[in-house]
């Protein structure tokens, strides 16, 4: 299998190389040349445990590396988890909600970035040479990506967060890891002038070269490639449970990475029959697939804070498929909106972008509204980017197709949010064990020149 860029700059490379470049050199994001068609593996796959089916998909794309290399890493990957499901369903009300804050930084970060720490670890000792990690991050990449490699050779990793835009233990599970390869960095501006700030950076060839600097965010198509394992392994779940021949996933999106992962599972002939793009405030995705129109706006602080994105960097991925995999189009888009903020696609006969695609959004009011109501209902706290996507899925139930919501965190890490619905904390050992935990963090100016500047002098 090898790897392409959405922008058409680039001869296609291997796996591993494609791990290690994170973002193209042409600017692009790195696809697989093909997808492959599954359908007739659905059957057997239903069978497997979550490790050997996360073998099973991943060797599909990771062809450099043998089979007995890949599973090692794998299990070491997973075992991490407290769940020995690693990504367990649960029963709430009318959905099946797909816990995936089980592993080490209780988010679902850490599914891909446990394997993704692993898989650099494994090919620089093949390869031999350094890794410097230059990473963004609203809340919860930076310390699942920063526990994925702490300690480990040969690896430095500098994080970039907005400053004081994370809840506080997001931003103390980040800044407690005290070993000599972490960095964080608190950004004074958004998370989407942080993703500037690396994706400019990672754009000066010659810069990216020099320094060895690689991707953990969902630039690095490892990330999204280790996340289309639980939608898999999810569905199965839900089918075999309910009898249902589909099922739809509402997932609760910012930077368009783990609903991408969704859809490429259905492109590979999963049976999705609706994917559900929830967004808080931060609405540019929901306005895009309902209208055409993606237009850009400044992020405000909510209290889902790891979706206060309102630049998405999958969604070119998406709008790559959208073209027709036509490299020239997606130029031409990406620039509409560089230049003028603003690109559009036509809508289809039924009046939006994709019919695959059901798009909403949740504010304040009803986030904690639906916190509040699990909670007296069901006795289950929502952490509220789960209860975004909870909220949004309630208007799009199918009597046909059972709906799986993504719980992409746990509530304990939104202290606040949680108190405001519910009037009291949920706690969770790991975080509870921070409290008087020693801190490292550096504040710096939103500009690129300076994080350059930073990453030359602590390499
Ligand atoms: C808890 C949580 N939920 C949802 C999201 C949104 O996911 P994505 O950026 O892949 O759309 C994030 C951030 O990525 C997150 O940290
Ligand atoms: N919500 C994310 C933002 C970065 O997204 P990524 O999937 O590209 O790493 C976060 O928690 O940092």
């Amino acid at each position: 299998m090898k790897y392409i860029s959405t922008r058409g700059q680039m001869e296609p490379i291997e796996f591993q190389d494609a791990v290690m470049t994170g973002l193209a050199p042409d600017g692009g994001l790195l696809l697989p040349q093909e997808l492959p068609d599954v359908g007739n593996k659905l059957e057997a796959w239903s069978k497997l445990s979550y490790t050997e089916l996360a073998f099973e998909v991943i060797r599909l794309f990771a062809t450099d590396i043998p089979d007995a290399d890949l599973k090692q890493l794998i299990d070491d990957s997973y075992a991490t988890f407290e769940h020995p499901e690693v990504c367990p369903s649960v029963d709430v009300g009318d959905f099946q909600i797909l816990e995936l804050f089980h592993g080490p930084t209780l988010a679902f970060k850490d599914v891909a970035l446990q394997f993704l720490g692993n898989l650099f670890a494994y090919i620089l000792e093949k390869r031999g040479g350094k890794l410097n990690i230059l990473g963004a991050t609203s809340g919860d990449t930076g310390s699942a990506a920063i526990h994925g490699v702490r300690g480990k050779p040969n690896i430095n990793i500098f994080i970039m967060h907005p400053e004081g835009r994370t809840s506080p233990l997001q931003e103390k599970q980040m800044t407690s890891v005290l070993d000599a390869n972490v960095f964080n960095l608190a950004v004074d501006g958004s998370f989407d002038d942080c993703q500037n700030i690396m994706k400019t950076t990672f754009g000066d060839v010659p810069f990216k070269t020099e320094h060895s600097l690689g991707s953990v965010n969902s630039v690095n198509w490892a990330r999204v490639l280790a996340q289309t394992v639980y939608y898999f392994y999810a569905a199965f779940r839900t089918l075999e449970k309910t009898g249902a021949s589909t099922v739809q996933f509402s997932v609760p999106t910012g930077n368009f990475g783990d609903i991408l992962a969704g859809y490429l599972a259905q492109q590979m002939g999963l049976p999705v029959s609706k994917l559900i793009l929830a967004t808080n405030e931060n609405d540019i995705l929901t306005r895009f697939f309902n209208t055409g129109e993606y237009s850009k706006a400044q992020a405000v602080p909510t209290i889902s804070p790891s979706m206060d994105i309102q630049v998405a960097s999958n969604f070119e991925r998406y709008l790559y498929f959208k073209v027709g995999k036509d490299a020239a189009k997606l130029v031409d888009l990406m620039n509409d909106f560089k230049d003028k903020g603003v690109l559009k696609v036509a809508l289809n006969e039924t009046g939006v972008v994709d019919d695959l695609f059901a798009a909403g959004r949740g504010d304040t009011a009803s986030t904690l509204e639906t916190i509040k109501r699990y909670k007296e209902q069901y006795g289950y706290v929502l952490d509220p980017h789960t209860a975004v996507g909870v909220y949004v899925a309630e208007k799009f139930r199918s009597p046909e197709s059972p709906t799986i919501c993504l719980a992409t965190a746990h509530p304990a890490k939104f202290t606040q949010a949680i108190i405001d619905a519910i009037g009291e904390a949920v706690h969770h050992p790991t975080l509870d064990a921070l409290e008087h935990a020693e801190t490292r963090c550096e504040t710096i100016a939103n500009d690129v020149d300076l994080v350059k500047q930073y990453l030359v002098e602590h390499i």
